[in-house]
């Protein structure tokens, strides 16, 4: 008998009106771009050139690299989707699959223990059979801290999970639940008891800080440490709780680290889990989090599971991905520390095109991608032991029907952890195909783009979700340091798949969609294709119009019109995008400013370590993103201000630039005004003008702030210098 089609667990939804206006805006100024070439060419071959070749090309190629990858980014407009899910209609919870969830910490310092277990608490809590959910944290720094601390977590779950479940609380991290002015979540219950027990749990969870932030350390050294791999458990004796409290498993990992071993970073962390966990539970589902990035719904799991196990897309679904969103970014988000077009834009736009890049943070994996296709060899043992290494127990933890018996039982034979410490140790993936073919991927610091790049190339898919309410919540950056510092690991990260023989536009469009490829290869290269032109229109016009030389079509001239044309069909698509997300004029202002500011600056010296690294100069590094919020620079993050307390390698360029601007600005008024050909350099002189005008908050930083955050004489003086040279070099290299 045919059984009828039971509802679908999730639907795709499609604007068709943003795709018309996109592609029409697409073709509009296409054929803009092509007429500007066509000037731009047709200026080669005049037979009296009235102006010298070398800024004439320099500009030229500039506009070709931002036009091309501004054409690479059409693929993200092309058909853009959001899902809706039924998790209502998930088969019963004994049918549903386990999940191990996968946190990472590296350093306590820039970590803060406290968040970590928050994050670490709020998984635990995550609404899913408790018996088929079990937690890892991953701790590169092994640090007796953050050991202690996860067995606090212990101690205070079984009082955090029977509340959440009892009282079905929304905001599943306790930090953030009790920081909340107003929960959502008190209208269901009766509310003298609830309060009661809210109180209750609160004075717990004060204590249970107060333990883990007094656990003092004498000596660790981050870089050079054994393998510890602990599974949390009970060991309080009579202590227990009236009533059983069912409760995932916890398990602590921290890998072995020698100063002369490379330990890959997060990749290599993450890798040390998938072994680890393979031998202790085996889910085939995967939640990976960075340890700021805490669970603010509990239903994450449920809707991830939607897509999981919906059999139409599940043979071939490698990962669900949910947007990053962040708990502390402010109305005025000067930073664009919510990276809008990132999260709102360009990856609805890969959903349309076989899924969205996987993110590093809050998505649900499933295991058996990450092993790669030599699984699919079976029996072949001495092939696996070949990529996956040398451990049996591992190795038969491969095979789809494996079950361990040991997750149920709960008691870790110590032959069990001697196996997970021999997998966490640093040798253990020493000629094997870890971190080339099986599990997170080393080639880029950029693990998450890279991993997820050749999971699409063999043919996996993966989807977007963004429900209204945040299912994770992160710690943005905000302060321009932290920000430039993340922004110059990314630029390096992405340029390492760019530049490499798995460059998205050559090693794509033969395994994937050509739209995707495009997608995947203005990613891998937006650093470099952002810097390169940016740091030309900044200096070059500039110069010229200080030496009144003109580079672009006069305004009594047909291609003004084009010109003009291009100019403001692309800031008018930037706002439309920004006004249709919910953003206002200023979040406009703010995202072209900060792409200004990152381009001559992060993405320079990113795409500078990566030159240097090929060359063998530099070591790759992964310094992690500080979490510590420091209350001064949050005030001014709270006023909108900047705050330019960063190393003067971020600063000289920013204001070496802003000086050149203004002097061209004012030094090209006054000789195009007592020249007399305003028509000419009309664009030069606007060129400038908009970027001062974008880019004020440096002016003021330089000249009007008096306060700590604001740009110190030294790192002026400094720019002045720069800006002197530059100028001098300038003018005499323009003769030629
Ligand atoms: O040697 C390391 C370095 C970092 N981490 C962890 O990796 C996570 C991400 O690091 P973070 O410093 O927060 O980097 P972000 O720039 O904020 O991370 C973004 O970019 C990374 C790739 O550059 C991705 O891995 C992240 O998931 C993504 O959120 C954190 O939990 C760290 O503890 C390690 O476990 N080991
Ligand atoms: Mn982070």
């Amino acid at each position: 008998m045919e059984k009828k089609n039971p509802l679908p667990l999730h639907v795709s939804h499609v604007n068709n009106l943003s795709i018309i206006t996109n592609r029409l805006h697409a073709f509009f100024h296409c054929i803009a771009i092509a007429f500007f070439i066509y000037y731009r060419i047709s200026f080669l071959f005049q037979e009296t050139r009235a102006v010298p070749f070398t800024p004439w090309l320099l500009v030229f190629a500039s506009e070709m690299i931002l036009s091309s990858i501004w054409l690479l980014g059409r693929a993200y407009l092309w058909h853009p989707v959001s899902r809706t899910v039924f998790p209502e209609r998930l088969p019963e919870d004994d049918k549903l699959p386990a999940i191990d969830v996968f946190i990472c910490t590296a350093d306590p310092e820039k970590e803060p223990t406290i968040g970590v277990m928050n994050t670490v608490l709020s998984a635990m809590a995550l609404d899913y059979p408790p018996e088929k959910l079990h937690v890892y944290l991953s701790d590169d720094a092994g640090s007796l801290i953050t050991l202690q601390g996860m067995r606090e977590v212990y101690r205070f779950a079984k009082w955090w999970l029977p509340f959440c479940k009892m009282y079905q609380i929304k905001t599943i991290c306790p930090h953030a639940y009790f920081s909340e002015t107003e929960n959502d979540d008190t209208n269901s219950s009766d509310s003298t008891e609830f309060f009661a027990e809210k109180n209750k749990i609160k004075e717990k969870y004060e204590m249970f800080k107060e333990r883990v932030m007094n656990v003092v350390e004498e000596y660790r050294n981050g870089q050079d440490h054994p393998t510890l791999v602990e599974v949390i458990q009970d060991n309080s004796g009579g202590t227990k709780q009236a009533g059983c409290v069912h409760m995932p498993l916890l398990v602590y990992v921290s890998r072995e680290k020698r100063p002369d071993h490379l330990h890959h970073f997060k990749a290599g962390a993450l890798n040390v889990l998938l072994r680890v966990s393979g031998v202790i539970s085996n889910a085939p589902y995967i939640l990976g989090l960075d340890c700021d990035m805490y669970c603010n719904d509990p239903t994450s799991a449920r809707q991830a599971m939607c897509f999981h196990l919906d059999p139409k897309i599940s043979s071939s679904l490698a990962f669900v991905q949910f947007p990053q969103k962040f708990h502390n970014i402010n109305k005025h988000d000067i930073y664009d520390g919510q990276f809008r077009s990132t999260y709102r834009v360009l990856w609805q736009g890969m959903d349309g095109l076989k899924g969205p890049v996987l993110s590093g943070t809050g998505y649900y994996i499933r295991r058996d991608s990450l092993y790669g296709s030599s699984t699919e060899r079976g029996i072949d043992l001495a092939k696996l032991k070949n990529s996956f290494g040398g451990s049996n127990v591992f190795v038969k933890s491969l095979h789809p029907n494996y079950k361990h018996n040991n997750v149920n039982e709960r008691n870790f034979s110590s032959a069990l952890l001697q196996e997970a410490k021999i997998l966490a140790s640093c040798t253990y993936e020493y000629s094997t195909k870890w971190g080339e073919e099986v599990g997170l991927l080393y080639q880029s610091v950029s693990e998450d783009f890279f991993t997820g790049f050749i999971l699409h190339c063999k043919g996996w898919t993966s989807t977007y979700l963004t429900p209204s309410r945040p299912q994770f919540l992160g710690t943005s950056t905000t302060n321009l340091n932290d920000l430039l510092i993340q922004g110059t690991r990314w630029g390096c990260g992405l340029l390492d798949v760019g530049i490499s023989r798995f460059c998205p536009l050559l090693y794509g469009p033969s395994r994937m969609s050509f739209f995707q490829s495009m997608a995947y290869g203005e990613l891998s290269f937006f650093p470099l294709f952002y810097c390169l032109p940016l740091w030309c229109f900044a200096t070059v016009p500039q110069l010229c119009l200080l030496n009144g030389i003109p580079l672009y079509p006069e305004v009594s001239s047909s291609f003004f019109m084009v010109f003009s044309f291009i100019f403001l069909s692309a800031i008018s698509k930037h706002l439309q995008e920004v006004l249709s997300t919910g953003g206002s004029i200023y979040t406009w202002r703010n995202e072209q400013r900060i792409w200004m500011m990152k381009s001559v600056t992060a993405h320079f010296y990113g795409s500078m370590d990566n030159i240097l690294k090929r060359l063998g100069l530099r070591k790759a590094s992964f310094v992690p993103t500080n979490k510590v919020l420091d209350n001064e620079q949050i005030k001014s993050y709270e006023m909108g201000k900047f705050d330019f307390q960063t190393s003067t390698m971020f600063l000289v360029p920013l204001v070496s630039l802003v000086i050149l601007n203004i002097a061209a600005f004012i030094g090209g008024a006054i000789r195009t005004i007592s020249v007399g050909n305003w028509d000419k350099m009309f664009v030069q002189l606007l060129l400038s003008f908009y970027i001062l005008i974008i880019n004020f908050a440096i002016v003021e930083g330089m000249v009007m702030r008096k306060d700590k955050g604001r740009i110190p004489p030294s790192a002026i003086l400094l720019s002045t210098v720069f800006f002197m040279i530059f100028l001098f070099l300038g003018s005499v290299a323009l003769m030629y």
